[in-house]
């Protein structure tokens, strides 16, 4: 959703972000933008004694980024973009400009530079918005810069080495990413907090604000690289104050040849022209079309949706996040050869990754992005890894029969597979591989959710707990370190329970937690003060559920409760889509809203439901036993 109708002006448009930090990207995409990555090939290495101040240096290295890359695609005969989208980020202190560290000792020298001490911390802008006119790339330059002021404490050697050691220094502007264990070390911010991360984006969009609304060219008091934008905001604008912002551009000395002229630069206006290889004046330019009508631009992401869904189930079954966890930048051939594929179809992949952020593309080869490492790699403490798997090998195949399942009002278990659904749900639990890809894929949500579920209450009262359907423990293992004297059951199925060792957390005190196998149906259930159903009543029909419901509603004792964890649907049922779209697979269950997981519990004796929206993918309700002497 973009909330203002500046960004709404370049949904129709093909915009380049020529960056490869995953900053940047996150930047950007969080707030609704839709654009490819295309990271620049320019090395930056301008000369900084030739700029007067530091964030000439940034504003002239963002623009020669921009410009490498609107040139590289155009020559390349890919369409030429709309917009290119350039920055740098610097540190300055003491006139020194700070950029990323190269190595440990390197950032150990920034750091100590910066320890106790403010410093400015510079990015510089450029938007390129380009023509294609007689096979001739004519392109516009705007260029700004924000400086943001930052403090450090007084920081002990010793905890910058650890900081250092931590990594995070490595690919970051001055050594320190103040968006993460960075953030530490600062005692104050004067400025765009964003500015520092990468990317100033309120000065974007006045910027944007100022190129697409402002009605004339006599109203713009262009300065000499200010930092302050000529608007004030960016709200409030209609379509009928849009302009064409061609014709308030003013030609510049900029030199493209990728050379920073001394002298010539940052003299000028900071909207400039330039076609390839010439400085061009912009009077009767064409203007970039302002009544093209709008994409739909939803509706795209959707129509290609399945590509992308794809292309990260095959890297994930591939491997290639694990391969590149803890690597430097690697090439394509050799990821070819380490999964045994085609180098061509490799590279399409790769490229693919890197097209949806999941991975970084340089010069010098691929590597996992901040959130690769986090999430896709299959042995991280919060990877999803296993749902991913999951999604590829079990749910594809069904959505791929979804025309079926609406016409038919069935699960297409026998299309998918050749089987029926009871058959194969006996799969999940007696075959080896497909009970623990189902496990693993349980696990990846589980841990995911599990702070949010263990903590949407306060449940210290409790003494115990019986997870039913608990399948790995992770919720219970995150329970027990919650709560530190709760001791918590699992109770699962025994082909389930068998297998449940390879997901036991290392290095957490896990006796609080045991397990014993039985069927939630028929076997008697264990003692607890609390029971709990974590993503298990979506999956039953109602005949099921009133089994279920009963027995723990029996032994659950006056003052007992029982918590749900579930995505609970809005009273029209249709949001959270997550939830909506997974109704899809058409299991014999469904997913509920509040009022209807709260008539449903109160039917089978429990009170004081209260329900708790997580804003992750599970809720919480709770709900207590009544209590017979009230
Ligand atoms: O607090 C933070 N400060 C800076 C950063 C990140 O630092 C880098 C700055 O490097 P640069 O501007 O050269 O950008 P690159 O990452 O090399 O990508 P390009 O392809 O655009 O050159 C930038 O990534 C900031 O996000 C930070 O994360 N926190």
């Amino acid at each position: 959703m973009v909330l203002n109708p500046v960004l709404g002006k370049l949904v129709s448009k093909r915009v380049v972000l020529a960056s490869a930090s995953p900053r940047r990207q996150e930047i950007l995409t969080n707030v609704g933008l839709r654009f490819e990555v295309v990271p620049s090939w320019f090395k930056e290495t301008l000369e900084k004694s030739s700029f007067t101040a530091p964030y000439e240096y940034a504003v002239e290295t963002a623009k020669q980024k921009a410009l490498e890359v609107a040139n590289r695609m155009h020559i390349k005969h890919m369409r030429t973009p709309d917009i290119v989208i350039g920055a740098d980020t610097i540190v300055s202190v003491d006139k020194q400009i700070l950029e990323k560290p190269v190595d440990k000792q390197d950032a150990y020298r920034m750091l100590s530079r910066l320890n106790g001490k403010e410093h400015s911390v510079f990015t510089g802008v450029a938007i390129i918005h380009c023509h294609s006119k007689d096979n001739q790339l004519e392109m516009e330059v705007t260029d700004f810069y924000e400086e943001t002021k930052v403090k450090f404490s007084e920081l002990s050697e010793e905890l910058l080495w650890e900081y250092i050691h931590s990594g995070e220094p490595m690919d970051k502007a001055g050594g320190y990413g103040i968006q993460a264990l960075g953030g530490m070390l600062v005692e104050y911010v004067h400025g765009d907090f964003l500015n520092v991360v990468g990317f100033p984006l309120n000065h974007f969009c006045k910027k944007l604000a100022e190129l697409y609304y402002l009605p004339s060219k006599h109203n713009i008091q262009h300065k000499k690289y200010d930092s302050i934008p000529s608007v004030d905001t960016f709200e409030n604008l209609s379509d009928g104050e849009s302009s064409n912002f061609t014709e308030r551009k003013v030609a510049s000395k900029l030199d493209h040849s990728g050379m920073h002229s001394s002298g010539a630069a940052y003299t000028s206006e900071n909207t400039s022209a330039v076609r390839t290889g010439f400085t061009v004046p912009l009077e009767n330019q064409n203007a970039v079309s302002q009544s093209a009508p709008k994409l739909p631009s939803k509706i795209l992401e959707l129509m290609d949706g399945f590509r992308a869904s794809k292309a990260l189930f095959v890297a994930s079954k591939l491997k290639i996040f694990d391969h590149l966890k803890d690597k430097g930048p690697t090439k394509a051939v050799d990821i070819a050869n380490y999964v045994g594929a085609s180098v061509c179809g490799t590279e399409r992949l790769l490229d693919a990754c890197a097209s949806l952020g999941l991975l970084e593309k340089t010069p010098q080869g691929y590597s996992n992005t901040d959130s690769a490492n986090t999430y896709l790699t299959s042995d991280g403490k919060y990877s999803l890894h296993g749902y991913i798997i999951h999604s590829n090998d079990h749910l594809w195949p069904l959505f791929t029969n979804l025309e079926f399942a609406v016409k038919e009002g069935s699960r297409q278990n026998h299309r998918a597979f050749g089987k029926k659904a009871d058959d194969l749900f006996k799969d999940y639990y007696h075959r080896q591989e497909v009970k623990q890809r189902f496990m693993a894929a349980m696990h990846s949500i589980a841990r995911l959710t599990a702070r949010d579920v263990a903590t949407a209450f306060d449940l210290s009262q409790f003494k115990s707990a019986c997870d039913l359907g608990g399948c790995t423990g992770a919720l219970a293992y995150e329970l027990v370190q919650v709560y530190p004297n709760l001791k918590v059951t699992v109770f699962d199925l025994p082909e389930v329970i068998a297998n449940t060792s390879y997901f036991q957390p290392s290095g957490q005190h896990t006796a609080p937690v045991t397990f014993v196998s039985g069927d939630f149906f028929k076997d008697n259930l264990p003692e607890a003060d609390l029971y709990i159903l974590s993503r298990v009543l979506h999956d039953w029909p109602d005949e099921k559920i009133h089994v279920l419901l009963s027995k723990i509603s029996a032994v659950c004792k006056p003052g007992s409760a029982l918590l749900v964890a579930e995505t609970v649907l809005d009273e029209q049922k249709t949001h959270p889509s997550v939830a909506v779209l997974q109704s899809l697979s058409m299991t014999e269950g469904k997913q509920r809203s509040s009022s209807e997981y709260k008539q449903l519990l109160e039917k089978y004796g429990f009170t004081d439901v209260q329900i708790k929206i997580t804003g992750n993918l599970l809720d919480a309700v709770l709900c207590f036993k009544k209590n017979l002497s009230l």
